[in-house]
């Protein structure tokens, strides 16, 4: 469930007089998702969701609110945050900061062909095009510094064997590190939850929250590790392939990428390793029921490890 923090109708009535929306016809919770609360918002203008933002604060949200709606401005598919009457993008709502986006069409897929992952792929590259001109910036939080901090903190507790691993990755991205790549903003968690799909074609993006500036190779090395891996945690050869062609059919990855291509694979692997792990040994209050399986990563780092072909 992921209604946190509930909203009262009265509250939201009042709170939508400081937009241009028309009246509350229907507030309904979501039950997706797993850090903000989220309902599907109606009033006689249109559809909208409202996010109510259970970690990130007020003056943290104009980063990611303002950069949703600069990619919407240029045509990428994702969510339009809806300016009030002071022309901000959020507010506060029950205590908390909160917004109201564009409602998409679509759903998120589980298990998808390679004409969407093409669709991805060609998606992500428009996504990094337009992001070219956004002017806010922000150091990625879960960067290689990052990953090696949590790391010392969950060697002592895991299983010697995957210990050892993970210290040679982290040393491993330590010895492989690029300062000369294409870099801009990515969205940084384009996973297959966060995209909405309307049959082949992408309704939006969504869950803009881990979006900073990191190399954009990085981006499409995270996207490919969930959209092309099977259920054996290894890579789908047609699902990566479209995926890369279709991100190529936009941006041409540069004689650099191509070299640094394997390396950001394990990258792109090595972060949601550490994040799962850390959620694993040391859970937030609450957060139990939430828990996704580390282990994932660690088996799709070493089919990594092993390959000689990365479909490029
Ligand atoms: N703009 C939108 N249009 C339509 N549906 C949306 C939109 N934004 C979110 N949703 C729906 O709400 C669900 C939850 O959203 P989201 O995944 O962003 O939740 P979260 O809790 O904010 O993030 P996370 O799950 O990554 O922690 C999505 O799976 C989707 O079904
Ligand atoms: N996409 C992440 C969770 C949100 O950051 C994961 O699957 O571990």
């Amino acid at each position: 469930m992921s209604v946190y923090t509930s909203v009262s109708e009265s509250a939201l009535a009042d709170w939508l007089r400081r937009y241009s929306l028309g009246e509350l016809v229907e507030l309904k919770g979501i039950a997706a998702g797993i850090t903000n609360t989220n309902y599907f918002v109606t009033t006689t203008h249109g559809r909208y969701v409202l996010t109510l933002f259970e970690v990130l604060k007020l003056d943290e949200l104009p980063f990611y609110l303002e950069l949703m709606s600069h990619l919407a401005r240029h045509g990428v598919a994702c969510p339009a945050p809806v300016a009030d009457h002071t022309d901000a993008f959020a507010s506060l709502l029950e205590g908390k900061p909160a917004c109201l986006v564009s409602c998409l069409a679509g759903g998120d897929v589980a298990a998808p062909s390679p004409v969407q992952c093409r669709a991805v792929g060609e998606m992500l590259a428009q996504m990094h095009l337009a992001g070219a001109t956004y002017r806010r910036k922000m150091d990625n939080p879960r960067g290689p510094a990052w990953w090696s901090k949590t790391a010392e903190a969950l060697y002592d507790k895991m299983p010697v064997v995957d210990a050892a691993m993970l210290r040679e990755e982290v040393h491993y991205q330590d010895s492989h590190r690029f300062t000369h790549l294409p870099s801009g903003v990515i969205h940084a968690d384009l996973f297959k939850d966060n995209v909405l799909m309307d049959g082949d074609k992408i309704a939006g993006f969504i869950d803009f929250y881990y979006a900073c500036n990191d190399f954009l190779l990085y981006d499409v090395a995270i996207a490919l590790n969930d959209w092309a891996r099977r259920n054996d945690d290894d890579i789908d050869s047609d699902r990566a392939r479209a995926l890369i062609e279709g991100y190529q059919s936009v941006r041409p990855f540069s004689a650099d990428e191509v070299k640094a291509w394997p390396v950001m694979l394990r990258a792109g692997a090595l972060r949601f390793w550490v994040s799962r792990l850390l959620d694993f040994y040391h859970p937030a209050d609450g957060e139990l029921t939430f828990i996704k399986d580390p282990g994932v990563f660690q088996r799709l780092i070493a089919h990594h490890r092993d390959r000689t072909d990365f479909w490029l």
